[in-house]
């Protein structure tokens, strides 16, 4: 296809020089797995060398006023904001997502930045009356350091705003290993950067395959004293022990198994419209997407009609093309896991409503699926499908329903439909998760603190909340 070039990077980012490998890696189209690029595929060397650039940037970046980062934060907002068609292009043809959504993220990514771009004029200290009154104590917010930044595949341009917005806030730069399905939004982001005046090492991108390796490099280096990481929970737990060497800062933004309980007094359409919004996003590729689907068993039945006729009529297709709502998982090792998930779920008593298979027009695109019947002892509703499949499980009463949402070792999301504030106390205080929507199935948004607790991580993205994670508090005690 032709493709605006012009954003279209290749080479590693180090100390704002665009960086050649010895070997190279293919990006592919997830729609047809066709070769849209290849990319530098950065070493353990590489992974050296931009922390050097990024540690020698820091002694610089750190002295800079908020104000000049605050201006510099909202350059690259508005080059963003110029380029969000060739961006979302971009995202679409490596990532599949469609087009619209793809849009949709540039403009959520390029929202934190904006966003960010006013924290940083309000990184406050505090001075402190002393007990006795003889000295003055004083709260000092000062830069971490050098951010080590891991990302994932499903949002490859919004969770690199998300994550490097507070840190140049903040007063701290960033060494980038994107996901080597998706490099090329973190490659566009950095070009955007240095655009707008963003000084040499304060982004370095390390696109690779070597990621194991790479991440060694990270979470090894006493240069660098903080890990922010968006992907698995089990690398997650890996990232952390790894990190304890050094005792760097970590952020953990992981897995999720979000529940989303339809009650008996719920309105059933906006349930269902806030189900397909929650759970096609992304063809069902987000850590806050519905996974598991409760539904009071005097709405059941009706649910289930509603639902069928809305999610029998998604489009399928390429990203690229006008109206397409589901497009193709990541890779192959994504498509084996929702149809293994969707097997398993079947031979464990489930019904197969509607879906259960790949579309038999694109090989690479998961079929909108219902599965009815389900329980929560099936593998499908313990694991993070990542796919377009609904997993619909009865209740008929709330101490059952909260008990089985809280029932999994992760803890991002929770959605419920209900009118009654008592029970909307209850869910708030109860459900054991960082994030619950009631009455709707879209929580994420740059004011709000986005993360979760138990096993789907540790601090929080975005908010007042979000810049805590790149700043160290130091205490002055002065008589
Ligand atoms: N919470 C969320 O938003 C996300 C959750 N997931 C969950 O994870 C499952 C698997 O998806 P997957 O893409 O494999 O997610 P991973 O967690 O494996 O990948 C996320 C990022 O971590 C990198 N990575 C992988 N292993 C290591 C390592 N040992 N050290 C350093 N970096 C590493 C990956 O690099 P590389 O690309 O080279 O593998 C990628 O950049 C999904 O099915 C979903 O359940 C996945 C993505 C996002
Ligand atoms: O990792 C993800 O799935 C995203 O954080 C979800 S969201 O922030 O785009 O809702």
């Amino acid at each position: 296809m032709d493709m605006n070039k012009e954003l279209l990077k290749e080479q590693a980012f180090i100390n704002g020089e665009w960086i050649s490998t010895d070997n190279t890696f293919n990006v592919d189209n997830p729609f047809d797995n066709g070769v849209i690029a290849s990319v530098a595929d950065c070493t353990e060397n590489h992974a050296e060398q931009a922390i050097d650039a990024a540690a020698t940037a820091f002694e610089s970046w750190k002295t800079t006023t908020a104000k000049e980062r605050s201006e510099l934060l909202l350059s690259w907002y508005k080059l963003t904001i110029d380029h969000a068609d060739e961006l979302a292009e971009l995202l679409t043809i490596e990532q599949g997502k469609p087009l619209e959504e793809a849009k949709g993220e540039i403009l959520y990514g390029a929202s934190y930045i904006k966003w960010f771009s006013e924290e940083a004029l309000r990184i406050n200290g505090d001075l402190i009356p002393s007990p006795d009154g003889n000295k003055d104590i004083q709260v000092h917010k000062l830069p971490v350091g050098v951010v080590g930044i891991i990302t994932p595949w499903n949002f490859p341009q919004a969770m690199i705003a998300r994550k490097v917005a507070p840190a140049l806030a903040a007063g701290c730069t960033v060494v980038i290993k994107p996901a080597s399905e998706t490099p090329l939004s973190a490659l566009a982001m950095a070009d955007l950067a240095q655009k707008a005046g963003i000084p040499d090492g304060v982004i370095n991108i390390l696109p690779t395959t070597s990621s194991s390796d790479i991440g060694k490099v990270l979470t090894s280096s006493p240069l660098v004293r903080k890990i922010s990481f968006t992907g698995s929970t089990a690398v997650g737990k890996t990232l952390i022990a790894q990190s304890a060497d050094n005792v760097q800062k970590v952020t953990m933004e992981l897995g999720g198994n979000a529940p989303f309980i339809v009650f008996d007094d719920a309105n059933l359409e906006d349930a269902v419209d806030g189900l397909m919004a929650s759970k096609f996003r992304n063809s069902g590729q987000t850590c806050v997407c519905a996974n598991r689907v409760f539904v009071h068993e005097d709405l059941y039945e009706e649910f289930v009609k509603e639902l069928g006729n809305k999610v029998s009529a998604l489009t399928l297709g390429n990203g690229l093309t006008k109206g397409v709502e589901i497009t193709p998982l990541i890779n192959q090792k994504g498509i084996d896991k929702a149809l293994g998930l969707i097997k398993s779920a079947a031979e464990e008593g489930a019904e197969v409503l509607v879906g259960g298979g790949v579309s038999k027009e694109f090989e690479n695109i998961v079929q909108p699926t219902i599965l009815s019947k389900v329980t929560t002892d099936m593998d499908i509703a313990k694991e993070e499908i990542f796919g377009p499949v609904i997993t619909l499980i009865s209740f008929s009463d709330d101490d059952e329903v909260i008990s089985a949402a809280n029932s999994v070792p992760v803890g991002l999301a929770a959605y419920a439909y209900t009118e009654d504030r008592h029970r909307i106390k209850r869910l708030i205080k109860d459900i054991e998760t960082g994030m619950i929507g009631i009455n709707t199935g879209m929580l994420s948004n740059e004011m709000a603190p986005f993360g979760g607790v138990k096993e789907s991580g540790m601090g929080r993205e975005g908010s007042k909340y979000g810049i805590s994670d790149y700043l160290d508090i130091k205490y002055a005690c002065i008589v």
